[in-house]
């Protein structure tokens, strides 16, 4: 379709402004003559703002945007596109918009958010971020073609348009079949089909790929039709939020007859973070991408001729670190942010990488993809599984991970969150933390009084990484303490949270011994968990202490690992324990100990008072709230 949209008085349109466009790169990203990609999850208001792009584009001389049938586009496809696609007239992405907001809701309530990524696919880096915000405040005006008029963009095809800047062109497209194409170079599809017989996948992609390409039944897909509130659901791939999906897997406290399936997974709004589920057992992110990165030369054919080396980003546990010794593979530790990764791919440094905030992805392109993950994932099953389809016992998810740490060892990992901290507060508390550093020796004293049986911390750092490619250094990216036993204990400040500060504290412990890999994490972490918490308690002033939230209490990433129906704990005990733990801390702040472990707990130190709070089970201990939902 072609248009004449310019309806400028005198032909004449904004003259002062595009001599200043001419030759001009804002941020370092160049306008004139580029082509955009502007997408999303489809969330509430993308569509508003992909017009609105499109008409700031065209005012900047922009040649084309790119644009997802009806807006979609996710994250990882997005990377795909722009490494990928070539128009009809040759022409190759220069970058994207990406409306999301990530695994934050969506809704005329809620969260909208837009990401940059270049020309390589990947994240924009801090550099160009640094830019782009130190723009926003001194912007004065903006340019924006109000007169083009609004693109039907719910019809594939390219529209074109002449105006004051040249042609500029808006083309529509299914994203879809390029990123098919891209996969299907990338795993063996027929494998795959041969094992699919159930699973709950979540994402806009799912019904092409699993139902249609692969031969999955429809009714295993849950939430796969885009909506711009998410169905009113937080679109988080945890235990928390992906709740049908959990209790389907057995892994809820309802008592269902019906069998869980022996596979499930889920994704977030921009698909681009993943959960990886067996029957009844969760896989912790950080052990994913290790039994991706071990698995994979054998069981995915894009990795068959080895891998270029392998990378997670610091507070990721070390089960990675262990996969790449045995493996005598390259292995990098990066900040937290996807950027970091691009650089080492771009370099063929890296094929795969993982965080603990479940992203998972390899060097296919330059951004953690949601259905890579589940397709390595059922890849690593078809293989194992390979002489045994049909057979009477599948090779499963929790048979793979169980395997995996009988080879390797166990990383336990749990990560708590303190969410809506005061932001000065907070970093006080992480410059007491770093300045206790340098007294070592009281930190251990101070830790020895609580549990004799922790190790001693024998280094403390504050991250800070030289990027291996540009020599670029990124400063203050978490503080670690270091056990002699490998154990680690990390401290950072979250870059995602919207309000105030939001402190995470990351607990590992790595554990040889092939008998005592099947302990519960929280069981196993428990000596520890009262360590470092005493640990934050001394160093923190009464100022940050106050700051830590007592209204809203802190939430827990990670709830507790299920072990299915032989668990090795028995709750009481254990509930004790998170009660001992737990006291140390709440004479300062409300923290909240949910679920199964939470009843435990309310019955061993039942007697310190208790109140019914909205129908919902919840009992106060001292400063404890207990509450119907399953702890880390
Ligand atoms: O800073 P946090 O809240 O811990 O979030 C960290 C995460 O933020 C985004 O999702 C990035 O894409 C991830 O690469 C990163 O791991």
């Amino acid at each position: 379709m072609q248009v004449d949209w310019w309806s400028g008085e005198d032909g004449n349109f904004f003259p002062e402004w595009r001599a200043d466009l001419a030759g001009v790169e804002r941020g370092g990203i160049r306008a004139v003559g580029a082509t955009i990609v502007v997408s999303g999850d489809g969330r509430y208001f993308s569509k508003d703002v992909v017009q609105i792009i499109t008409k700031m584009a065209a005012a900047n001389g922009v040649r084309r945007v790119w644009v997802g049938q009806n807006s979609l586009m996710s994250t990882p496809v997005v990377s795909a596109v722009i490494r990928e696609r070539i128009g009809a007239d040759g022409s190759k992405a220069t970058g994207a918009f990406i409306l999301t907001a990530s695994h934050n809701p969506g809704g005329p309530k809620e969260d909208f958010g837009i990401k940059y990524n270049m020309g390589n696919g990947g994240p924009a880096p801090e550099s160009v971020t640094d830019k782009i915000f130190s723009n926003t405040t001194t912007i004065s005006e903006y340019l924006i073609s109000e007169d083009l008029p609004d693109v039907d963009i719910s019809v594939v095809g390219v529209t074109s348009f002449s105006g004051p800047e040249g042609p500029f062109d808006v083309d529509v497209f299914d994203s879809s079949v390029n990123y098919i194409k891209l996969m299907k170079t990338i795993f063996d599809f027929e494998a795959i089909k041969k094992l699919l017989t159930s699973q709950s996948l979540h994402s806009a992609y799912a019904k092409h790929i699993f139902v249609e390409e692969l031969g999955a039944d429809e009714s295993s897909l849950l939430n796969c039709v885009p909506k711009e509130d998410f169905g009113g659901g937080h679109p988080d791939p945890n235990l928390t939020y992906a709740k049908e999906l959990v209790e389907r897997m057995g892994l809820g406290k309802s008592s269902s007859n019906v069998e869980p399936p022996e596979f499930g997974a889920a994704a977030d709004g921009d698909a681009d973070r993943n959960m990886i589920l067996g029957k009844r057992f969760f896989v912790t992110p950080s052990d994913s991408v290790a039994i991706i990165a071990a698995n994979a030369v054998q069981s995915i054919p894009y990795f068959a001729s080895g891998l270029k080396g392998v990378a997670r980003s610091m507070p990721t546990s070390a089960a990675l670190d262990v996969v790449a010794k045995n493996l005598n593979l390259k292995f990098f530790e990066v900040p937290t942010g996807w950027n970091f990764f691009g650089n080492l791919m771009d370099a063929g440094m890296c094929s795969i990488c993982g965080e603990e905030s479940f992203g998972t992805g390899s060097d296919h392109i330059r951004e953690k993809d949601g259905i890579w993950a589940v397709l390595a994932w059922l890849s690593i099953i078809a293989f194992k599984n390979k002489d045994n389809l049909g057979g009477d016992k599948l090779v499963t998810v929790e048979d793979i991970v169980r395997q995996h740490w009988a080879t390797y060892g166990r990383h336990y990992y749990s990560r708590y969150d303190y969410e809506n901290v005061d932001a000065g507060a907070a970093k006080e508390l992480m410059a007491n933390l770093v300045s206790m550093q340098s007294s070592l020796s009281d930190v251990n004293k101070l830790i020895k009084e609580i549990r004799s049986d922790v190790s001693e911390v024998v280094a403390a750092v504050e991250f800070e990484y030289k990027d291996h490619v540009d020599g670029s250094v990124s400063k203050n990216q978490g503080i670690r303490y270091l056990f002699g036993d490998g154990s680690r204990l990390v401290f950072r400040l979250s870059g995602t949270g919207s309000v105030g500060a939001t402190i995470r504290v990351y607990i590992e412990q790595y554990e040889k011994d092939s008998s005592k890999t099947g302990r519960d994490s929280q069981e196993a972490l428990a000596p520890l968990v009262v360590g470092i918490r005493e640990t934050v308690l001394t160093s923190s002033s009464e100022q940050s202490i106050s700051a830590l939230p007592c209204d809203i209490p802190s939430t827990i990433a990670f709830p507790r690992e299920f072990e299915g129906k032989g668990s090795t704990v028995g709750l009481e005990e254990l509930g004790l324990r998170v009660a001992l733990v737990d006291s140390m801390l709440h004479k300062f702040v409300n923290f909240r100990i949910e679920g199964e472990v939470a009843e435990a707990v309310a019955d061993a130190v039942d007697g310190l008072g208790q109140e019914r709070d909205g129908g919902q089970s919840c009992r106060r201990m001292g400063g404890v709230e207990v509450v119907g939902r399953p702890p880390l």
